[in-house]
């Protein structure tokens, strides 16, 4: 499948997270956000709601940390139930030791990027990973407007992992919309994450499909779409 769409809970409602979960039915991962106040000057949820959360859908839980110490940290979410787990390289000491040990341990492991932390230092680490991370705002809260010149840092990233013959995926999150997710798809991301385009929506299943629809007919035509 080439096209995900992964909305976010942290434009949920999070007195009825198990309700909200199911909500989104359909779509192929739940986004959770994890901010401890420190990284990012927001605060979220931690591991005792993930494992909550796990119990109360059949999605997979696609976990973005956006945390200090996420070497410490990482592993315990693998635990809580996530089938994917997405450190910040800003914030792991030893980024290629902790993806392998997320990937030990049974769950996808993942490298975010902030918008001011470019991927060519990276590129050595990619076979490490099953996804790669853009953010497209600064992490910390949704609702923000995307930032549209993120754009060549996501097609970069796409020509590396191409370069590198990889099947990882490429995930855009900040801001995607249907304004906006049809140029993420065009430089290149086939994973995009959605809170306040699908939470915002009267509807946010159909929301999922609608979205969905939309990066598929970019992806459709895509070289790099083919090969997973
Ligand atoms: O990681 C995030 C913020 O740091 C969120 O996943 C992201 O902001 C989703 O919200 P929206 O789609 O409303 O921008
Ligand atoms: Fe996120």
């Amino acid at each position: 499948m080439a096209v995900q769409i992964n909305p976010s809970i942290l434009s949920a409602d999070f007195a009825r997270l198990a309700e909200e979960a199911k909500a989104v039915e359909g779509a192929d991962w739940l986004h959770v956000d994890v901010m401890d106040n420190h990284f990012v000057p927001n605060l979220t949820l931690g591991v005792p709601v993930v494992e909550s959360l796990a119990r109360a859908t059949d999605t997979p839980l696609d976990l973005h940390l956006m945390i200090e110490d996420a070497d410490r940290w990482a592993p315990q979410y693998v635990e809580a139930g996530a089938g994917s787990v997405t450190f910040h390289a800003e914030a792991a000491a030893a980024p290629v030791r902790l993806a392998r040990e997320i990937r030990a341990k049974g769950a996808r492991a993942s490298m975010a990027l902030k918008p001011a932390t470019p991927i060519e230092p990276y590129e050595d680490l990619l076979p490490e990973l099953d996804m790669v991370l853009i953010m497209t705002v600064e992490p910390g809260f949704g609702g923000q407007a995307f930032l549209d010149i993120m754009l060549p840092k996501i097609r970069r990233t796409r020509e590396l992992i191409s370069k590198h013959g990889l099947q990882m995926w490429l995930q855009v999150d900040g801001g995607v919309s249907a304004a906006t997710i049809e140029r993420c798809a065009e430089a290149g991301a086939d994973v995009f994450v959605a809170g306040s385009a699908v939470y915002g929506a009267e509807n946010p299943a159909e929301a999922v499909r609608a979205l969905r629809a939309q990066a598929e007919t970019v992806t459709a035509g895509a070289a790099w779409a083919c090969s997973h």
